[in-house]
């Protein structure tokens, strides 16, 4: 490095601290991912990020950066920005820190080319990485968020063209539904994508989270909120491998051992049934709402009450304890979906209005 030995030192000192707000805040996030998420998909890749910003910082002499290190002299640590000292959550100090750490990255491949440019190059690296770890964290947050003031759930076939289909997803987003589940076993693989495809766009601009039924694959690829599965498809634990820890995970429970397996698998919220008969989908037993009380005493998951669910008997699941459920055909076969969907949201409304009294 050339230059005058204030010029040189100063650069030190920016390499020094953007080095230290970089490891800082990508451990901040890490501990996140770790303890608040409990994902570990996540927090192996935030490790990997942290050993890798570690590597190339090896470029940079420890003894420089000491040297140059002057920090009762640094005349910004008097300066303070009243959002600095304000973080309403985790999250806000897990998003926060991202901020810091991709600023400090920046920082540290500009001025590190000063030393070498190959130490502007992996730092580089390390920023570009960030970028896309820090997307995935700020998406699954958002969506556990919505997550948790998510209260009716409907469930929708592929109607009779894609076009129909997106006409009445859109209606019933805006009449009130909070998420809407593509499950249709007539479709082929190619129809069942095209539709999710169509489905994920049109509800993307809403607030209505898109779950696609049993496929994790086309769940993923049409950047679906979610994926539903059941106790018949891939093990819950597998689908999270292939949706990542961004999208939702649903998994069907019928039992309290299934609930807490489902738990136990990282699901990010669970179905509840069958409660009553249905006409979507026949079965031998309904553990009914017995089981939808034993259910709401073993976890805080949020859960669903499904199977057979109107507006007739929504008294008996939110007897039970549930202020959340799945319904199909109460929408789907009702002359009116989108009256439907706003009368059941309303109940359920004033239903958790006067809990919370
Ligand atoms: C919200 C919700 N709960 C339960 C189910 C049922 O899923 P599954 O047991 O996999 O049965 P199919 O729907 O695949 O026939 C669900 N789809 N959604
Ligand atoms: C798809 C499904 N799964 C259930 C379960 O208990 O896991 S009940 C069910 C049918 C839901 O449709 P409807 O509201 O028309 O009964
Ligand atoms: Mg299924």
């Amino acid at each position: 490095m050339d230059g005058k030995e204030s010029t040189a030192s100063g650069v030190w000192r920016i390499l020094d601290a953007s080095l230290n707000r970089a490891s800082e805040g990508l451990r901040t996030i890490e501990e996140y991912a770790r303890f608040v998420l409990g994902d570990p998909q996540l927090s192996e890749q935030l490790k990997q990020l942290r050993h890798q910003t570690a590597t190339a910082a090896e470029g940079l002499p420890r003894s420089q950066l000491l040297a140059a290190r002057d920090t009762p002299g640094d005349v910004g640590t008097a300066i303070e920005t009243p959002t600095e000292t304000e973080r309403v959550d985790a999250l806000a100090v897990a998003i926060a820190a991202a901020a810091r750490v991709q600023q400090s990255l920046r920082c540290l491949e500009e001025y590190g080319k000063i030393v070498d440019s190959g130490i502007g190059r992996a730092f580089e690296a390390c920023r570009y990485r960030s970028y896309t770890l820090f997307a995935t964290l700020e998406q699954l947050s958002q969506r556990r968020d919505r997550l948790a003031d998510c209260q009716l759930y409907v469930l929708v076939d592929g109607g009779d063209s894609i076009e129909a289909m997106t006409a009445t997803i859109a209606e019933l987003a805006e009449a009130g539904a909070d998420l809407i589940q593509l499950r249709d076993k007539r479709l082929n693989d190619r129809e069942l994508y095209e539709h999710a495809a169509a489905a994920a766009a049109t509800l993307r601009p809403s607030r209505c989270l898109f779950i696609v039924n049993d496929r994790p694959d086309i769940a993923a690829a049409v950047h679906a909120d979610g994926v539903h599965v059941g106790q018949d498809e891939l093990p819950a634990t597998v689908v999270r491998q292939i949706i990542g820890p961004e999208r939702l995970l649903g998994v069907s429970t019928h039992c309290v051992a299934q609930v807490e397996q489902a738990v136990s698998d990282g699901a990010d919220y669970i179905g509840c049934g069958p409660t009553f008969p249905s006409g979507t989908k026949s079965f031998e037993a309904f553990p009914g709402t017995d089981f939808l009380r034993d259910a709401a005493l073993t976890t805080t998951l949020p859960a669903f009450a499904i199977g057979g669910i109107g507006v007739e008997n929504l008294e008996h699941v939110l007897d039970a304890g549930f202020s959340r459920v799945a319904v199909a055909g109460a929408i789907t076969r009702s002359e009116s979906p989108a009256a439907m969907v706003a009368e059941l949201k309303q109940r359920l409304l004033r239903q958790d209005e006067a809990t919370n009294r």
